[in-house]
């Protein structure tokens, strides 16, 4: 809907009426080809100006309308009418101009926006292109490279920067619809024949050939298979080198492309599940939208290894007050000098003030007693996290949430060592914790549902994507992760190697693959958890263990002391140790026929597919297992995890999206395939869930949710 009001005598006002983000939905794009009709003919109004309801100025095209059939008037020609308009219109921009939104903008012969606005073309990140024109017009108004960036990036710009590259022409503290009305008025009677950019000649810089082939070159690498940056630099392009008219044509025949494709559904999910797991619920009914998180103003990190320094980091960037516990003399020291560097260099870099005031280093245990929340990230042990929960539980008062970070141990064990169980909740961060966009909130059966909105809430002050998930042994990631390592094992034993499946891995869109990662994290790390299993053999082959399958070769590495790149030896090479670049290790060639010969394994050709499949399919089996189980609410926050924690590639979705897209029944088939070669590997044979759903009929995975029980811990 849109509202044309008259004010100042001769200044017809536009409002976009569709809250909370004024989304161009097909009625809020009849609305304004109807307001803008009316006042064009309107002989009172002598000039337009163009804004949004409560303070948000448009959040582009309706997302939720994607997917559907279109209706109501398109966009394009719109905007067209707007441009064509032979009385002055201004855009007065207040919140957000995104996507659709700064295109409508574009359209109109002046931009006004006020000083905490943002603007931008996200449309990219959504697996689209600016199609309403926004390609064509961005470049004609700031240039070429300037366009570029913003267009295949999607990033929003402050006002101010808005206002350098010359995208509005004015900044405002004061009302920016006044403001916008004012200056309607001040250019009422000026010509616009400079103000259509579309007639305006796209500024090129000399060598813009070499510009577009570096910029194809760089979101190629960066997009990892994504289709829509490259679909951007070619509109650009089309801006650069036709007419507007045949550059509208490139512009669309592009977008046509991207608007059905898989990458586009995948990257709207990942848009809506984003925001749809914030909206968390418990096994007890507890809810999001019922539950009041306490008040936050002080929280303690006890321990100040790699994760408990930049946890510290993350909640002094948040806003609150610190303390940073580390008992170690040394350790503290080598901590308060790491943290005060990484604190430098982000005020630095944000051009912000240094907020080291905010931290209060200790070394003794007791400075914790004053604070809301204790953060615990001591070593991942479970007697010396036991061990301290149980002091804390003495030290802290009743009130005090207990916080635990780590990425496998029981929640509920910790819980048992303190009076008051209902105030612990885990929060698995993943590292470097000032960086990692991914939280996972734990709740045990006995955790409070205010534990679990503080929890959710320092995540999102913090910036995180949190994500709330029942209790079990590695939660959501790592307990899928665990069955993709170890189908990746057994590739490398029937005759893979580590560089073809991570090619394989990094092909399908992963940063990185599953040896590089190991080497990155460290081998010891996996070593320690299976020693606690129950499962390392020390110097033993044997490939049965606790009646499954079992790929000793991970052991055998650690015991050689290869643990990746911190040794300088791991799944590839590393020269000097420490360096980040793998390279293929003739040792670990020749140590691998040695282990196949020793183990009567007959080597094989084993080719892209099937490393997908079974790494992928393994993963996303566990990951119906986990539904099935309630320890995630939904498929979203499994895909959420994957994408934000992980390096799962956005534009497919998540692991769970992607079974849906590959299509359920396909993928129930080849787990029955490989678990029939592999009958002694549990982690193939399919899910009931998965099964039930297939003879259901596979419905969207939006409609999972209902063949799913209700959430429960499984410890
Ligand atoms: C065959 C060829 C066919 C070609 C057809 C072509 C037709 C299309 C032509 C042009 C297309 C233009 C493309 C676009 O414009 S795509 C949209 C681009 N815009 C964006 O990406 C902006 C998305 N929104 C945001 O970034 C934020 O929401 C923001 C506006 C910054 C506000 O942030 P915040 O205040 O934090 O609020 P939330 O993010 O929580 O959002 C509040 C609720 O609003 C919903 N929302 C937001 N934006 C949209 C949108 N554009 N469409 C629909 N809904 C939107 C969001 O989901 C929240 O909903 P809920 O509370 O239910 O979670």
């Amino acid at each position: 809907m849109a509202a044309l009001t008259l004010v100042s005598g001769s200044v017809g006002l536009i409002t976009l009426q569709n809250p909370p983000v004024n989304a161009l939905s097909s009625a809020v794009r009849q609305g304004i080809v109807d307001t803008v009709q009316r006042a064009v003919s309107d002989p009172q109004v002598k000039s337009v100006v163009i804004c949004g309801q409560n303070g948000v100025f448009c959040g582009g095209a309706d997302i939720k309308e994607f997917g559907k059939t279109m209706l109501g008037p398109p966009l394009v020609p719109m905007i067209h009418t707007i441009e064509a308009a032979d009385k002055p219109v201004v855009a007065a921009i207040e919140g957000s101009a995104l996507g659709g939104g700064l295109e409508l903008a574009l359209g109109c012969h002046y931009r006004i926006t006020h000083s905490k606005a943002r603007l931008g073309l996200p449309e990219v990140t959504l697996g689209l292109l600016p199609a309403a024109g926004g390609s064509q017009r961005l470049p004609r108004l700031i240039g070429v490279p300037a366009a570029l960036d913003l267009i295949t990036t999607g990033r929003h710009v402050t006002a101010a920067e808005a206002l350098k590259l010359g995208i509005v022409d004015q900044v405002t503290d004061q009302s920016t619809v006044e403001a916008a009305v004012k200056f309607a008025l001040s250019v009422e009677v000026q010509s616009l024949t400079s103000r259509r950019i579309s007639t305006l000649p796209c500024p090129c810089p000399a060598d813009v050939d070499a510009l577009f082939e570096g910029v194809m070159q760089r979101v190629r690498q960066r997009g990892r298979g994504a289709i829509a940056p490259v679909a951007c630099v070619q509109a650009v392009q089309a801006a650069a080198t036709l007419p507007y008219a045949q550059g509208m044509e490139r512009e669309q025949e592009l977008m046509a492309t991207l608007f059905t494709s898989g990458q586009a559904r995948a990257l709207q999910y990942c848009f809506f599940s984003q925001r749809a797991v914030s909206r968390w619920s418990l096994p007890s009914g507890a809810r999001w939208d019922s539950t009041k998180p306490n008040p936050v103003t002080k929280v303690a990190v006890i321990g100040l290894g790699t994760m408990g320094r930049g946890i510290t980091v993350a909640l002094v960037q948040a806003g609150l007050s610190v303390v940073a516990v580390e008992t170690h003399e040394q350790q503290m020291m080598a901590a308060q000098r790491a943290v005060s560097g990484m604190l430098e260099r982000l005020a630095q870099r944000q051009g912000v003030p240094l907020a080291l005031d905010r931290v209060r280093f200790s070394t003794e245990l007791e400075a914790v007693a004053d604070v809301q929340i204790v953060i615990e990230a001591v070593f991942e042990d479970m007697a010396l996290k036991k061990q301290l929960f149980k002091q804390l539980s003495s030290l802290c008062p009743a009130e005090t949430l207990l916080f635990s970070n780590t990425s496998s141990l029981d929640i509920d064990h910790l819980a048992a060592q303190t009076d008051h169980p209902q105030q612990v909740v885990g929060m698995h961060f993943f590292a470097p914790a000032h960086i990692m966009k991914l939280l996972e909130v734990v709740y045990g059966p006995r955790s409070a549902p205010q534990a679990v909105a503080t929890a959710m809430e320092l995540g999102k002050r913090m910036g995180k994507v949190s994500v709330a998930v029942g209790n079990c042994r590695g939660f959501v990631g790592n307990r899928m992760l665990m069955h993709y390592l170890e189908e990746a094992l057994f590739l490398l034993e029937e005759g893979s190697s580590p560089e073809s499946i991570d090619q394989a891995l990094k092909e399908f869109g992963f940063p990185m693959g599953v040896f590089q990662m190991s080497d990155l994290s460290g081998l010891d790390v996996g070593w320690k958890v299976r020693k606690a299993q129950g499962l390392v053999e020390p110097g033993q082959m044997s490939r049965v263990r606790q009646g499954r399958r079992y790929s000793p070769l991970g052991d055998l590495l650690c015991e050689q002391g290869r643990f990746g790149q911190k040794t300088g030896q791991g799944w590839y090479l590393y020269d000097p140790a420490g360096s980040r670049t793998p390279r293929p290790d003739p040792w670990l060639q020749r140590f691998l026929e040695q282990y196949r010969a020793r183990q009567g394994l007959v080597s094989r050709r084993i080719d892209s597919e099937e490393v997908l499949e079974r790494c992928l399919y393994a993963l996303i089996n566990e990951g119906f297992h986990i539904l099935h189980e309630g320890i995630a609410a939904g498929p979203e926050d499994i895909d959420m995890i994957y994408v934000f924690g992980y390096g799962w590639p956005r534009h497919r979705g998540g692991p769970m999206f992607y079974a849906s897209q590959v299509g359920l029944a396909r993928v129930l088939q080849r787990l029955e395939h490989y678990h029939q070669l592999h009958p002694d590997v549990p982690h193939l044979q399919p899910s009931s869930l998965l099964r039930q759903l297939v003879s259901s009929g596979s419905p969207p995975i939006q409609r999972w949710k209902e063949a799913i029980r209700k959430p429960h811990s499984a410890l």
